[in-house]
């Protein structure tokens, strides 16, 4: 059981419902449905799953770019949605930094990057004194005469995406969500830019909320892993347990696919299906039900709800 005063940031019953289509088609897209998860302090927490599984909706609610339709996100045990002062809401965001998939769309490509830097320093009360821009390159790797004066074009995806996230450590944040941080960088910088999350927990005590697709640096950075379904977490705990002894027949069937088994398979490759996509979210029971090896009667007409099964959450019947 985890001590609340250790959790940064927590979900509870969290739900987001889009309506999708037009006309007679029209109808309701459960997108992310009752998800609860925790990051610690010091801790990198991967939500990881197939494109389209609700990963982006989650980290927009948690950033309160999208309002949840039920359930509540708490920061340091307050719901984030009754920060209500302006006060209080810049303080939540400045500890509550994010970290994009292209970098190229975080920095305005006619803009200086350091003058974005430093505006950035300037937004949160900070002056040049407080040498913040400096030491968050640093913290990055990078030198200010390397960035200085430059564009966002005379860098590379992986040198950018290293400064947008001295970007965001410019305001010292204790979380980072970091949505698909890496898809848009060479493979051969991948390793590079999570290696620098497990640096800024190390070193910085800076938490990171890893979101991505890609279970191979999932496997290698993260402290813990919640595994997404159409919707759901349908299977969390310590990320060795969880991808190495896999319990939901839906992570067992990633297994094939995790770093040591074959480094170069691409998971979404195997199992991204997308026609099947809206078929399983609109499904009543386990969405997993009409792909799983196990399948019960009570699976097609019962979500089934959080269980535990060898010091880990999981969502499936055969653990009841
Ligand atoms: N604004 C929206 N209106 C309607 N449906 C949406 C909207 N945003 C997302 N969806 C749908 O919700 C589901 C979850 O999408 P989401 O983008 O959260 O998944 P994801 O796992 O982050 O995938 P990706 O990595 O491809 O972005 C998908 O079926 C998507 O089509």
């Amino acid at each position: 059981m985890t001590n609340s005063t250790e959790e940064l940031i927590r979900t509870e019953k969290l739900q987001k419902i889009f309506v999708v289509g037009g006309g007679f088609a029209r109808s309701k897209l459960v997108a992310v449905d009752d998800v609860n998860f925790h990051v610690k302090k010091n801790e990198i927490f991967t939500l990881a799953g197939e494109s389209g599984c609700g990963k982006s909706t989650v980290s927009k609610m948690l950033l309160g770019f999208l309002e949840p339709s039920e359930g509540n996100v708490y920061y340091k045990g307050k719901d984030v949605a009754n920060l209500k002062k302006w006060k209080e809401k810049k303080g939540f965001m400045k500890e509550v930094q994010s970290i994009f998939q292209n970098p190229f769309e975080t920095f305005n490509p006619l803009r200086k990057v350091d003058s974005y830097l430093y505006d950035t320093q300037k937004h949160y009360g900070m002056s040049k004194k407080d040498k913040m821009v400096e030491e968050a390159l640093e913290a990055v790797g990078l030198d200010i005469s390397e960035v200085k004066g430059r564009y966002p074009n005379e860098f590379s995806g992986g040198q950018l995406q290293r400064i947008s996230i001295a970007r965001a450590l410019i305001t010292r944040p204790s979380l980072l969500i970091a949505d698909e941080p890496v898809s848009m960088v060479d493979a051969s910088l991948r390793m590079s830019i999570v290696n620098l999350f497990k640096e800024l927990r190390d070193n910085r005590h800076v938490s990171v909320l890893y979101i991505t697709h890609d279970l191979a640096t999932a496997y290698y950075v993260s402290d813990r892993i919640g595994i997404m379904f159409r919707g759901n977490i349908i299977e969390m705990g310590d990320v060795e347990q969880v991808l190495m002894n896999p319990k939901h027949p839906y992570t067992q069937m990633l297994k094939e696919s995790i770093p040591e088994a074959d480094p170069n398979k691409k998971w979404t490759e195997r199992i991204s299906i997308k026609e099947l996509e809206t078929e399983e979210y609109m499904r009543k029971g386990c969405k997993f039900a009409g792909r799983c090896p196990y399948v019960m009667d009570k699976c097609k007409d019962n979500m089934p709800p959080e269980l535990q099964a060898e010091n880990r959450m999981v969502r499936c019947w055969l653990y009841e």
